[in-house]
């Protein structure tokens, strides 16, 4: 029961949708459908972009929000295959079928099978597709954030790891198995990878896993690069056999496991016990607090290498995918992972860092909307003096947002100090003797009197009962989520054996492994997680420059390769990137329940936090369609020389406003004649 309100507004025009659109297609029939078997109702939002991008030559961006499992990456790659599809592409390096290759090869690397979808994204990306003066499209560029690096350690309860690992196992070649080590597996492994074990599930994987073959090549990866993930990959399911030792010296568990990790990677088995736990002056130099466990060096070498090789593969697409033609402008389609609550599920833990960093980001997307649906427009109708009553709804999602990154003060203020949840975690972490607990102290201390809304007074983050617990009032209140914050510390530490995990793939004794990894031109590193910086054309320099200007600014200089601040830092990178961009943003919503039922007040609540009766009410009641002065001119320009040397004889006459509204009222009034409709045009 997917996309419910897209019913509500079913005799809808699209137009009055206006530019903030509520997913608007029905519910796929039991997968029947391919993703880009367009309903009706994305065809016209399809056309609608394109024609606005193509008319405007502005960049458009759509993003799409909402919980885990609402739909948001099946409606995005549907949008981006129906746009490439109306557009057409040119110049050989873009087209439908690299694309879909894409999103492959992206949900076997960045999806995880979770309790609301069997491929749940834990990474947020955007894909930026170029047109180029005739309207088609000439390139793509994706860049990606991985918020949660420690997704390939830790399993969440209900989870799966990267599917990845699980279809390597079931479909990989005899010959490569054998070179990969993977024929006899060990029983545990302390990562969680597991093979597929029941019939059914092991098919699936193999399929899989032919699909993502098939997908590499359709984009070009050579047969050495698909080499080296596997290595990496097998490298990283033998460090989890490894283990590590819970007591005593900091060593693995199964010797016979890390030398096999050490001889997939092309390490020596010395080596890579070297850069997992001897690290003695890099502790020193990230002034690691109490020094890591054996298990946090085993995983911090395997969270260093997926992150490595994830954004070697981001490379790798956008290698095939980029061209330097000159483009006109582009479509941005924003994707990230939805928010996830264990109540949803019905599970009775809390949530831990992977979810705060995830519903942290969906709390910027929201704020986003708010922001330009409500502050912005209103701002403009005060600016241009344009009488609209309406009212904007009373809360917003930035009081949550602030209680999580708010920066400290520049000064110190004399009434507390109100950071971040963030930043508070950033500072204890460099405070000697300081704990988890000190720091849900200080965040609920000075976030407890916010209000969410003028009738109600709740905190935007209130401390609970259970010990080193907060629950913070997600989607403005409609949705709290109860964190557990036991073992963060050692979660954003800078963790030396993450670091060690680039040099251990550069120095690898297999050359298609170092050949991989080796960088090809030498930039100093942005931050750990960050994918797609790479790109020669005009447009993608520039909005790697976007990105590049957000880590390079102010506190962002100083802090930006904290494991926190980055997390912030990727988040501002993310709306920064689309913020020129006009956006159109998808609120995505479900309502169903474990056992297929309709939940009626999981939607209540869904649809609460989308605003979506306050945002069509100001639709409604103001000119949600306006143009610039400038656009205004070389629209007309265009049209009808005739009305433009009228209007200039008027503009010499009045300032330029007066000039224009004289000009809508001819133009009014001769509407007919002239087929213009320009009544709801307001310019500025
Ligand atoms: N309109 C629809 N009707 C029925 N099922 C759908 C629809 N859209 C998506 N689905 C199914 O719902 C599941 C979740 O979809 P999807 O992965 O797109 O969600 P998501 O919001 O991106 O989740 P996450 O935030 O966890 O990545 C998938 O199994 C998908 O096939």
């Amino acid at each position: 029961m997917h996309n419910l309100i897209s019913r509500a507004k079913a005799n809808m025009p699209l137009t009055h949708a206006g530019p903030n659109l509520v997913n608007l297609w029905p519910p796929l029939q039991a997968h029947s459908k391919s993703v880009w078997d367009a309903p009706p109702a994305l065809s016209a939002l399809v056309k609608r972009v394109y024609v606005s991008m193509v008319g405007t030559r502005r960049d458009h961006s759509i993003c799409a929000v909402g919980r885990s499992g609402t739909g948001k990456t099946t409606a995005s790659q549907a949008f981006t295959l129906a746009l490439l599809q109306q557009a057409g592409a040119t110049g050989g390096k873009i087209s439908s079928e690299r694309v879909q290759a894409m999103f492959t090869v992206l949900r076997s690397f960045g999806c995880v099978s979770s309790p609301h979808s069997d491929a749940s994204s834990r990474f947020a990306s955007v894909f930026s597709l170029d047109f180029n003066h005739a309207g088609r499209a000439a390139a793509g560029h994706l860049q990606t954030m991985m918020l949660d690096k420690w997704k390939v350690c830790h399993k969440t309860h209900g989870e799966s790891n990267f599917l990845v690992f699980a279809q390597m196992l079931a479909g990989v070649s005899t010959e490569m198995r054998t070179e990969l080590q993977l024929h006899q597996l060990p029983e545990s492994n302390s990562f969680g990878i597991v093979p597929p074990t029941k019939v059914e599930e092991k098919q699936r994987a193999s399929v899989a896993f032919a699909k993502l073959l098939a997908a590499m090549e359709t984009l070009s990866f050579s047969a050495g690069e698909q080499k080296a993930i596997w290595h990496v990959l097998a490298g990283i399911y033998h460090l989890g056999a490894a283990g590590a030792c819970k007591v005593g010296r900091r060593q693995f568990v199964s010797f016979d496991s890390a030398q096999v990790a050490g001889g997939v990677l092309g390490c020596d088995g010395e080596d890579l016990h070297t850069a997992v736990f001897k690290h003695h002056l890099r502790e020193e130099e990230h002034r690691v607090g109490g020094g890591l466990t054996a298990a946090q060096c085993v995983e911090g070498m395997a969270a260093g290498l997926y992150e490595e090789l994830f954004t070697s593969i981001v490379s790798l697409i956008n290698r095939a995918l980029s061209s330097p033609q000159l483009t006109l402008a582009s479509v941005m389609v924003v994707d990230a992972p939805g928010l996830r609550n264990p109540r949803h599920s019905a599970e009775e833990r809390a949530a831990g860092w992977s979810e705060l960093c995830h519903n942290y980001l969906q709390e910027r997307l929201l704020e986003q909307y708010h922001t330009h649906t409500f502050t912005h427009t209103r701002e403009r109708y005060t600016q241009e003096k344009i009488p609209v009553e309406v009212e904007s709804p009373e809360n917003s999602p930035a009081d949550v947002v602030s209680a999580i990154d708010q920066p400290p003060p520049q000064v110190r203020a004399t009434d507390g100090d109100p950071r971040g949840l963030l930043w508070v975690l950033d500072e204890e972490l460099m405070t000697p003797a300081s704990s988890e607990n000190s720091t849900l102290e200080r965040v609920c201390h000075a976030h407890d009197v916010v209000c969410v809304c003028v009738c109600v007074c709740v905190p935007a983050v209130r401390q609970c009962e259970q010990p080193l617990q907060c629950e913070v009032n997600h989607l403005m209140g409609c949705d709290p989520v109860r964190y557990d914050l036991s073992g963060w510390t050692g979660l954003i530490q800078n963790n030396p054996s993450a670091l060690n995990a680039t040099c251990v793939l550069q120095s690898s004794t297999i050359a298609e492994v170092k050949a991989m990894f080796t960088p090809k031109i030498s930039l100093p590193p942005l931050c750990r997680g960050l994918g797609g910086l790479e790109g020669g054309s005009q447009r993608s320099l520039q909005r790697n420059g976007t990105i590049r200007k957000t880590f390079s600014g102010g506190m962002a200089a100083v802090r930006r390769l904290s494991q926190c601040i980055a997390v912030k830092l990727q988040a501002d990178a993310l709306v920064n990137l689309t913020r020129r961009a006009r956006p159109v943003f998808l609120q995505c919503v479900s309502a169903k329940t474990r056992g297929g039922g309709l939940d009626v007040a999981a939607l209540r609540v869904q649809l609460h936090s989308t605003q979506i009766l306050s945002a069509l009410q100001l639709h409604r009641t103001g000119y949600p369609e306006h143009m610039t002065l400038s656009d205004f001119r070389c629209h007309f320009q265009a049209l009808s020389p005739p009305i433009m040397k009228r209007y200039a004889s008027m503009f010499i006459s009045h300032d330029e406003r007066k000039a224009v509204e004289e000009l809508l009222v001819e133009l009014d009034l001769d509407r007919k004649s002239i087929a213009v409709g320009a009544s709801r045009v307001r310019t500025r």
